[in-house]
């Protein structure tokens, strides 16, 4: 069976900025391995629905709870890759910090993160999988608003 993990690509809007360039994607750098950059997000625990994963990972890697984010509808979006030789499937949700200026707060899973633009965020994240999935969370931002 494969492993599965789910979480959010988690944005924010500036003010200060006219779209498409307002949006920062929030991603975090591991702090083992290849230090490698993904949003926040996490194995599935026996039993958990994936939803509940993807919030409870991002609280525990970002400090970011459900009342500090808006999840956007429609949005949902599955990579699957291979680790180790298993197959792993990666479920991610797309919701906006409320407040801007709320902090991130890091596990000892990771040792950096970034607030980053569509290009830096997909320069980044290095997976074309990943970077197709922030690509498709920018399309779908724009295309909610017309
Ligand atoms: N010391 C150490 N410990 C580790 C290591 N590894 C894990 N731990 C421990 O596990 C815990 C994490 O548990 P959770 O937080 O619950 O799970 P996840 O968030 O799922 O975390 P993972 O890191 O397991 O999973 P991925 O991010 O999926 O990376 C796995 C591989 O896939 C590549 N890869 C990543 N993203 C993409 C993508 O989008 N697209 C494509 N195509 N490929 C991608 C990437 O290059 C990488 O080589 C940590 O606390 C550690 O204790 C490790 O190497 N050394």
């Amino acid at each position: 069976m494969a492993l599965r993990a789910c979480g959010f690509i988690v944005f924010r809007r500036l003010a200060s900025c006219v779209p498409p360039d307002n949006i920062e994607y929030l991603l975090l750098q591991t702090s083992y391995g290849q230090h490698h950059w993904t949003p926040p997000k996490g194995h599935v625990d026996p039993g958990e629905d994936d939803l509940t994963t993807a919030l409870r990972e991002t609280k525990e890697e970002a400090g970011l709870g459900k009342e500090q984010l808006k999840v956007v509808d429609g949005f949902l979006q599955e990579l699957r890759y291979e680790v180790r030789g298993k197959p792993k499937e990666v479920l991610y949700w797309l919701a906006e910090l409320r407040d801007t200026g709320t902090a991130v707060t890091l596990s000892h899973e990771h040792q950096d993160y970034r607030w980053a633009r569509l290009e830096e965020a997909c320069t980044l994240a290095q997976y074309k999988d990943l970077q197709d999935t922030l690509r498709a969370a920018s399309t779908h931002l724009q295309n909610k608003k017309q």
